[in-house]
């Protein structure tokens, strides 16, 4: 039987409260095989009905990268016009990828069409496919981490183009654009709260009891 002690436990602590959402890389390569090693934790997390529908594109090719950047832009651009005022001079301002800098490029579907599981627990909630590939991409995080590496998870992109770019079937929905690389800079609050976008809640505004 294993177990964890208190040492642990606060390690774990601040590895949550140290987690980030990365747009500043360092240029530094990652070492060979790391994002496959990210990959290998992801897929231990939990799936319904051990469906493992998480399906991980490691995006290594220059011009496809360069067209993932082209449609950041053009969806950042268009999540502008839809702010105005003051608001839209601070989104102007904010760092919303680091997709330029980051030496690592993921790009993360969920299978809708597989077989593996048998369909266990998906019928009434269908969307717990994509809630598989959510959890997964958490650990990642998590255990990139741990390992000094900073991820960000990049959703100002065109899903439909993302099939183009990168080929993949048409049952794969996409679920998020991960940059990986050595963070600029560690912190213990999120970028969008340092920047004056938004902050975070006490923890009580988000219980209700019945
Ligand atoms: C599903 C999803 C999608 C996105 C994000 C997160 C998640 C969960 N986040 C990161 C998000 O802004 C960040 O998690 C919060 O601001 C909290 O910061 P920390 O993650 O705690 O650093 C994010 N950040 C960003 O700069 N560009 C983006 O496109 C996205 N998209």
């Amino acid at each position: 039987m294993i177990t964890f002690d208190d040492t642990f436990r606060r390690q774990l602590h601040d590895l949550f409260v140290w987690r980030r959402d990365v747009r500043r890389f360092r240029p530094d390569p990652l070492p060979a095989g790391t994002l496959e090693g990210l990959i290998e934790i992801a897929c231990l997390s939990p799936s319904v009905g051990l469906s493992q529908p998480w399906r991980f594109v490691i995006v290594d090719d220059k011009a496809r990268r360069q067209a993932v950047i082209e449609d950041f832009k053009a969806c950042n651009a268009d999540a502008l016009r839809s702010y105005s005022g003051e608001r839209a001079a601070r989104y102007a301002s904010l760092k919303l990828a680091g997709l330029e800098e980051a030496p690592g490029h993921l790009a993360v579907f969920a299978e809708k069409a597989t077989d593996i599981g048998h369909g266990l627990g998906r019928a009434t909630i269908p969307e717990t496919t994509e809630y598989s590939v959510v959890a997964a991409i958490c650990s990642m995080w998590l255990a990139a981490r741990a390992e000094g590496i900073g991820l960000g998870w990049v959703s100002i992109l065109n899903p439909a183009r993302m099939h183009d770019i990168l080929s993949v079937p048409e049952t794969w929905k996409f679920m998020g654009y991960l940059c990986l690389g050595y963070p600029m800079a560690e912190f213990d609050s999120p970028e969008l709260e340092r920047a004056g976008w938004e902050c975070r809640r006490a923890t009580a505004d988000f219980i209700t009891r019945r």
